[in-house]
């Protein structure tokens, strides 16, 4: 063997013993080889799906194929792209790897009601950086695609205005490159770095709040870049006005430009998503099986593709037995693994008859009174959102309503939720209300 990718050559071919074509050409196809260094034989994958993939799935085959070929264990590092450019020794506030890779653009960013205000005021920043909407203020749940949009402003920007700078940066990261500016005298680079960026894109800003020190410089970064012009993009879980630990001139400054959020997508988007996460990783699966996977993973988009990811593991082992039986299994795994509280219908029909003064029979039964037919609805919606049943099972939880029932219900809450306001504000109250009874 002459070279690393020799070395790796081989180790593909000695996975091939115990996997099929199609899975390593799935899972391997992105990953490259890097160096070996004296214990450890690194690799790099620009696909955070199919490099944690291959971390979870693959080592063992990984390790083994390299412990054939040396008779020695070896040590198996997977880089992604920032830690590439750190190991290439290229300064990490430039996402470029991230930018050259396709995996985060508005092409591949899926479009629907609630995310269209956001993609659409993230391409219009895009394209004319700080001429409409300086700052944009892009707030969500996690996992709803907020970085996604970051790097697809920075993919873009970067095509169309190579004289800009972009600086990319997490609030945390933020906080903790300050620190160690104070702690090693190069305060000035800090500044410096900030202050001359051509646009700025601060991911999870809601970090900043509560630091004294970070909130002060970055109240002159903002100021600096602000009023010389230049564009800034913050994304945050949640509005500036529920950060309560905020100084109030920074939460005036974060409102002051374009306010919009991302909101869990619905069903059509949800299933668009999936068929697009599943032709990027060259997997066509039966319609059903999307079906499935929209309408009981509800929450985020990262519990979407985790769910995917567990189905093709599924199918690797069991050949092409992908029924609904395994895809039920990859959606609990998921929603397990996610470590989230999945409250029981009883929990949360108990807690929306407390808040609307219903009692459980007529909320479960069928009497039609504004009131009760308000809060039904809004138990139904939160029971899709909340937990894994599907649209049968919740109509069995109210008097054994079909399925079609409960899914006018959903469409008629999360449509009031887009047009109203103060109903949003209720739905989301008595959903922070019955997580806080974990
Ligand atoms: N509308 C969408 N279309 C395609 N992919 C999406 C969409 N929304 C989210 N994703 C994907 O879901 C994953 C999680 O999204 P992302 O990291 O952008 O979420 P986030 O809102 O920034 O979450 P957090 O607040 O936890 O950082 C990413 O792989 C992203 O590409």
């Amino acid at each position: 063997m002459n070279s690393i990718s020799d070395v790796w050559q081989s180790v593909l071919s000695r996975l091939q013993e115990q996997l099929s074509e199609t899975t390593i050409r799935t899972w391997f196809d992105e990953v490259d080889v890097v160096t070996m260094e004296d214990s450890a034989f690194v690799l790099h994958c620009s696909n955070s799906f199919k490099k944690s993939t291959i971390e979870t799935r693959f080592m063992k085959h990984i390790k083994a194929a390299l412990k054939d070929i040396f008779s020695s264990d070896l040590e198996v590092k997977i880089l992604n792209d920032e830690q590439l450019a750190a190991y290439h020794g290229v300064a990490p506030d430039q996402p470029g790897s991230l930018l050259d890779s396709d995996a985060f653009t508005f092409e591949t960013y899926v479009v629907g009601p609630q995310n269209k205000l956001a993609y659409a005021a993230a391409r219009a920043v895009a394209d004319k950086p700080a001429e409409n909407f300086n700052p944009l203020f892009i707030y969500g749940d996690s996992g709803l695609g907020k970085t996604h949009l970051l790097y697809a402003i920075a993919h873009q920007v970067k095509r169309k205005r190579e004289d800009l700078r972009i600086v990319y940066i997490k609030g945390d990261d933020f906080t903790n490159e300050l620190i160690a500016s104070i702690r090693e005298g190069s305060n000035a680079e800090f500044r410096e770095k900030y202050r001359q960026a051509g646009i700025l894109l601060v991911d999870d800003i809601q970090f900043i709040a509560g630091k004294k020190q970070t909130q002060e410089e970055f109240f002159h970064t903002f100021n600096t870049l602000y009023e010389s012009g230049r564009q800034i993009v913050l994304t945050s879980d949640r509005p500036p006005r529920e950060m309560t630990q905020l100084e109030d001139r920074l939460q005036s400054r974060f409102v002051s430009g374009l306010m919009v959020d991302v909101a869990p997508p619905d069903f059509e988007t949800r299933l668009a998503i999936i068929k697009n996460k599943a032709a990027m990783l060259g997997v066509k699966l039966p319609d059903e099986i999307y079906g499935y996977i929209a309408e009981n993973v509800t929450a985020n988009v990262r519990q979407i593709e985790g769910t995917l990811n567990k189905l093709l593991a599924y199918r690797d082992l069991l050949g092409d037995q992908v029924d609904e039986q395994s895809v039920g299994r990859a959606v609990r795994d998921m929603l397990q693994k996610s470590n989230e509280y999945i409250p029981s219908p009883s929990v949360i029909i108990s807690y929306i008859c407390k808040y609307f003064s219903v009692e459980e029979d007529v909320l479960r039964g069928q009497r039609r009174g504004r009131n009760e037919v308000n809060a039904r609805q809004i138990a139904m919606y939160l029971i899709r959102r909340m937990t894994n049943l599907s649209l049968n099972d919740i109509g069995k939880e109210f008097g054994d309503r079909d399925h079609t029932t409960v899914l006018h219900s959903l469409d008629k809450v999360e449509k009031q939720m887009r047009t109203d306001p103060a109903f949003a504000e209720v739905v989301k109250e008595i959903t922070t209300n019955i997580n806080a009874k974990r």
